[in-house]
């Protein structure tokens, strides 16, 4: 599928709506069937622009019963997997299972992950291998806190998350990839960093893609921009040049916001 976007990539948009713990599964399924609705009364074409959602573990049976019996386009995914298979690990969740429930994505080592349960790059670099192998594809979170931002060492500080991320993945693998840039600072706060902050940062792990792989596998790596993204904002962050897309928060709990969010391309400004 090409974008539309800017013309220049044979990347399809990707907008991904992380609702965190919030939504139980019956507030869940009226939220997505909302979202539903209000893409199909704007003809939204989902070939142009990939709508993804995260619900908790505990939606997913019925997201998938909804998604299956009314055949929606909407794709959705786990906010988390576990690095094992199966085995004695209470309270975790296999990507087996996540698979098997029809999830197409998995969210990996979002701050949240990282800050509250003390995730490491190395645990990361563990559950990207278990969501591969159960084809599922991952979105891995990268971003840098207020103080490294403020020392100005925010590319190589999420650089190095990449690398040790994804180390020993292969070519295939990091082709379809997503990563998520999502700077803390900016997430939940209301403080977004422009576009040049997303474009700069996008551009600088496509860089190292590119070095670590090659440019084939670097162009078709997915990038995304996270942190306080709204319908007002996402358009400029979406028209830059190695942006393919958002992962939002709360704005994707809110239908009309986030529906607005998926048809950034009504607010793009044309040349
Ligand atoms: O996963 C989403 C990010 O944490 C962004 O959240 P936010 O849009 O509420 O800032």
């Amino acid at each position: 599928m090409t974008t539309s976007t800017n013309g220049k990539f044979d990347r399809t948009p990707l907008i991904a709506g992380n609702w965190k713990m919030n939504m139980d599964h019956v507030q869940g399924i009226t939220l997505l069937q909302k979202l539903a609705w209000t893409l199909s009364d704007a003809r939204h074409d989902y070939g142009r622009v990939e709508v993804v959602v995260f619900p908790p573990f505990t939606d997913l049976r019925s997201t998938q019963t909804l998604v299956a019996g009314d055949k929606l386009k909407v794709e959705y995914g786990a906010q988390d997997l576990s690095p094992n298979d199966s085995g004695a690990f209470t309270g975790d969740i296999s990507g087996q299972f996540l698979a098997k429930l029809g999830c197409t994505y998995v969210l990996v080592g979002h701050s949240e992950r990282r800050s509250v349960h003390g995730e490491s790059d190395e645990l990361l670099n563990e559950k990207l291998k278990a969501a591969y192998r159960h084809n599922l594809v991952p979105i891995l979170c990268v971003g840098e806190g207020l103080e490294v931002r403020q020392a100005g060492d925010h590319v190589p500080h999420t650089l190095e998350q990449v690398r040790s991320d994804i180390a020993g993945l292969d070519a295939e693998q990091v082709s379809s990839l997503v990563i998520a840039y999502e700077p803390i600072w900016a997430i939940g706060t209301g403080e977004v960093a422009g576009p040049d902050d997303a474009q700069e940062m996008c551009a600088a792990i496509r860089a190292e893609i590119a070095d670590l792989y090659d440019d084939t596998v670097a162009a078709k790596t997915r990038l995304l921009y996270g942190g306080s993204v709204k319908a007002a904002n996402a358009a400029s962050i979406l028209g830059e040049r190695d942006v393919d897309g958002v992962l939002v928060g709360g704005a994707s709990l809110d239908v009309g916001e986030f529906a607005n969010i998926v048809r950034f391309e009504q607010h793009l400004v044309t040349d």
